[in-house]
């Protein structure tokens, strides 16, 4: 397998994994994001205007994975172009806050515009953030467990504040996209022996060794006026 030889330390980088951030405003998609990629966190956090990626090197079954994690604005009128956002992207984490009833009530339309957009087999998790709020939570955990189960999501609560589960959310949706695209991988090898890989080929979602990607890059466009 070709490596790539990615930003800081010359590491060589077997998986380019593109993950999106969505759900409502405020549900705390940046600050889940400042966690993950820097171990931070800000009370004050403003709108995200546009869009912006971080990056984070991390072990998965022995290969060495660049997570480049998109996050964008809730508010409509502050998103960027839609299909653009979602191109490319093998996981998705779908954000609601536990003390927003609205926030969880709105995850249907995020999803519907997930899957008019994106491939047909990324990786989704549904988010429920902000479990430090305890008194005021709005959305029961049962609920949000039996949506994902009937929209056959994985699903985790969080608090970017706390750190809670984090990592867990960001490391399981990473190798759930390793997984399947190992998999697929082993299908399209077995085709190639039996001469019809490039229709396997044509379907993969990821290929190992994608363009290379500054380390701890974000870019912002399309700020609304
Ligand atoms: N208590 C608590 N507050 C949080 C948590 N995560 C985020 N917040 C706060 O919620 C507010 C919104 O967080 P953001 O991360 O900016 O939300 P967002 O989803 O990125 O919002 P948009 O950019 O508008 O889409 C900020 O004041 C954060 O500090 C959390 O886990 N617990």
């Amino acid at each position: 397998m070709s490596k790539l030889y990615g930003g800081d330390f010359n590491q060589k980088i077997d998986y380019v994994f593109k993950v999106v951030l969505i759900g409502d405003s405020a549900v705390g998609k940046s600050q889940l994001l400042a966690r993950f990629s820097r171990n931070e966190f800000n009370l004050d956090s403003k709108a995200t205007i546009g869009v912006e990626f971080q990056t984070r090197t991390l072990d998965i079954d022995h290969k060495t994975v660049k997570a480049q994690i998109w996050d964008t604005a809730g508010q409509e009128r502050y998103r960027a172009v839609t299909s653009a956002y979602y191109r490319g992207a093998v996981g998705a984490m779908l954000v609601y806050d536990i003390t927003k009833r609205q926030s969880f009530d709105h995850v249907a339309r995020w999803l519907e515009e997930l899957r008019g957009h994106a491939d047909k087999n990324i990786v989704i998790m549904l988010v429920g953030n902000k479990t430090d709020l305890v008194s005021l939570r709005a959305v029961p955990t049962e609920d949000a467990k039996e949506f994902a189960e009937k929209e056959n999501l994985f699903f985790i609560e969080t608090s970017a504040l706390e750190a809670t589960n984090v990592e867990t959310a960001f490391v399981n949706v990473l190798t759930e996209i390793y997984r399947v695209v190992s998999k697929k991988s082993l299908v399209a090898n077995e085709a190639d022996s039996a001469g019809s890989s490039a229709l396997l080929r044509g379907k993969e979602i990821v290929v190992p060794g994608q363009e290379p990607v500054p380390s701890g890059s974000s870019y912002s466009c399309c700020r609304s006026s």
